[in-house]
């Protein structure tokens, strides 16, 4: 039996890099939206509850075209993002009810899958602090400001992460309230804050695990991306 774990799907961004007028998260894949995809993991699988945070002007279109019309009815909030990532995982966080977990997803990472919530389940429960990733395929390299290579990390320690985040909700409550308080100054220093267990491990003393999720779990960014999209569900038989 698992305790109480709450969804904050993403969705407020404007995917600039996608270079469409249409937000990439409400483009089709097939003939769905990438939205859907990310939701229905969650809707199916062992998660109570969603909070949906779009941005304020899309509240409506996604009660009405995504919400209703595909029976999430788990769904409990949507709720306004902001101006950055973190902006919408806070305003989530905030709108979340009452429970242990809460997982924070890109809603334009559609291949997540029920395995990988499963994973990231027993890892929070034993760490209270998981990030999904995968071994880095690339070697990396560290530049300095002039475009020179500077440091190789040992490759066997490279990852690069994704979504699912997973924290208890005390801690992240905790380590977003200390980001939101403190950011003028956090961004007057150059703090560039681009996923969630940054927030963790730069403000709380919790170390967060690193879980393996999968190399099809990718975040839909740029236009390639809507077509390696549709392979993959090709191969799927979808
Ligand atoms: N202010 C923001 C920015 C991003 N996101 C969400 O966070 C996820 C990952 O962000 P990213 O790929 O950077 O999305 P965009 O910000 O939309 O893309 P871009 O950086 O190309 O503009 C997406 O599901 C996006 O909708 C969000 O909810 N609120
Ligand atoms: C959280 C994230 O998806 C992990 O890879 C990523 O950091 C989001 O950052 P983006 O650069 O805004 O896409």
């Amino acid at each position: 039996m698992k305790t109480k774990c709450a969804a904050v799907v993403l969705a407020a961004g404007q995917g600039k890099r996608m270079n469409s007028s249409v937000p990439k998260q409400y483009l089709c894949i097939k003939d769905k939206p990438v939205l859907y995809y990310s939701l229905k993991v969650f809707q199916e699988s062992f998660i109570d509850e969603i909070v949906l945070v779009t941005a304020e002007s899309d509240i409506e279109y996604c009660k009405k075209e995504i919400v209703e019309k595909y029976g999430f009815h788990k769904v409990s909030h949507i709720t306004a993002g902001g101006r950055e990532r973190y902006h919408s995982v806070f305003s989530g966080i905030e709108a979340a009810g009452e429970c242990s977990y809460i997982f924070i997803h890109d809603g334009a990472r559609p291949f997540v899958t029920e395995e990988i919530l499963e994973r990231a389940y027993a890892s929070v429960s034993e760490y209270d602090a998981c990030v999904i990733g995968m071994p880095s395929k690339d070697t990396v390299k560290l530049a300095d400001k002039n475009g020179f290579a500077s440091t190789t990390p040992k490759r066997d320690f490279v990852w690069t992460v994704q979504t699912p985040q997973v924290f208890s909700a005390s801690l992240i409550k905790e380590a977003y309230g200390i980001l939101i308080r403190d950011e003028k100054r956090l961004l007057a220093e150059g703090m560039n804050i681009t996923d969630d267990a940054m927030v963790v491990e730069t403000f709380t003393d919790t170390k967060v695990k690193l879980v393996k999720g999968s190399y099809e779990n990718i975040k839909i960014t740029t236009p390639e991306d809507l077509k390696i999209a549709e392979a993959f569900l090709d191969k799927a038989g979808k």
